[in-house]
């Protein structure tokens, strides 16, 4: 099945709670050169702030897609080209992993044909999202591969997603994540700050995600990452 994100190499995740950095607008984020933006974050992300990203990044021509933390966060506009829903696979309880999803399905006319799912893999105990869903980050490359195997051919997960979000993650773990997948793409995110670690981490995945080094740095930095992750995979 074709995807988009099957020609992915950098998607930027856009955190609808932080500030741009400096004088950077969003006509510079859309312009960045990252083949997607995600519009996402743990904390204290509102439908308000989500509508306000969507809103101002509309007109230029990049794929938007939401990437909702809890089901009252979710937005419908015209402007998004779809919803990357998450699954953590590795949660401390089955609220994050099925329960979430069970009380957001009740809404009447949910678009599932712009609704798609990722299945996270969380590795870092420091970040919000491993604090929220109580994840069990003490994990092996071995746990890693057996988790993407579960989530691609038990689950059909058409994304695997290891989130090292705030730090540099393990490229043997990555990597034997990326090993175990036949057919879902391998999304990495986390730590990423510049065209060095962009093009380790694109070597060992399919798609990196840099998030923070947006809001820390802003957008001449972000650039140098996609030439990194576009390099790996030119090579
Ligand atoms: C069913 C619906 C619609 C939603 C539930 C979706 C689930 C299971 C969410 C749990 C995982 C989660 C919170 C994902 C949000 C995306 C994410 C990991 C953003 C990065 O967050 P951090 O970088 O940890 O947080 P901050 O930057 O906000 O501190
Ligand atoms: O913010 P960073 O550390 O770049 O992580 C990116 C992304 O995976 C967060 O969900
Ligand atoms: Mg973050």
């Amino acid at each position: 099945m074709n995807n988009p994100w099957d020609d992915w190499d950098h998607v930027l995740k856009v955190d609808p709670d932080k500030e741009l950095y400096g004088d950077d607008t969003f006509e510079d984020v859309c312009r960045t050169g990252t083949d997607a933006i995600e519009i996402g974050g743990t904390l204290d992300v509102t439908a308000e702030k989500m509508s306000r990203v969507v809103d101002a990044a509309a007109e230029y021509d990049v794929p938007l897609y939401q990437e909702p933390s809890n089901p009252g966060v979710v937005i419908d506009s015209p402007a998004l080209d779809g919803y990357l829903i998450p699954t953590v696979f590795n949660a401390g309880g089955p609220f994050w992993i099925t329960g979430a999803h069970k009380e957001w399905v009740r809404i009447d006319d949910l678009d599932w044909g712009r609704t798609h799912t990722e299945a996270y893999i969380v590795m870092n105990p420091e970040a919000s999202v491993a604090q929220l869903t109580e994840a069990d980050c003490d994990l092996s490359a071995d746990d890693v591969e057996a988790y993407a195997k579960v989530a691609e051919r038990m689950f059909g997960q058409e994304i695997v997603y290891v989130e090292y979000s705030g730090t540099f993650g393990d490229t043997e773990k990555v990597a034997a994540a990326h090993d175990a997948l036949d057919e879902a793409t391998l999304f990495y995110g986390g730590g990423i700050h510049g065209y060095e670690s962009a093009n380790e981490m694109a070597a060992h995945s399919d798609v990196i995600v840099v998030g923070d080094l947006l809001h820390d740095e802003g957008v001449d930095a972000v650039r140098e990452t996609v030439k990194g992750a576009k390099d790996a995979h030119d090579d």
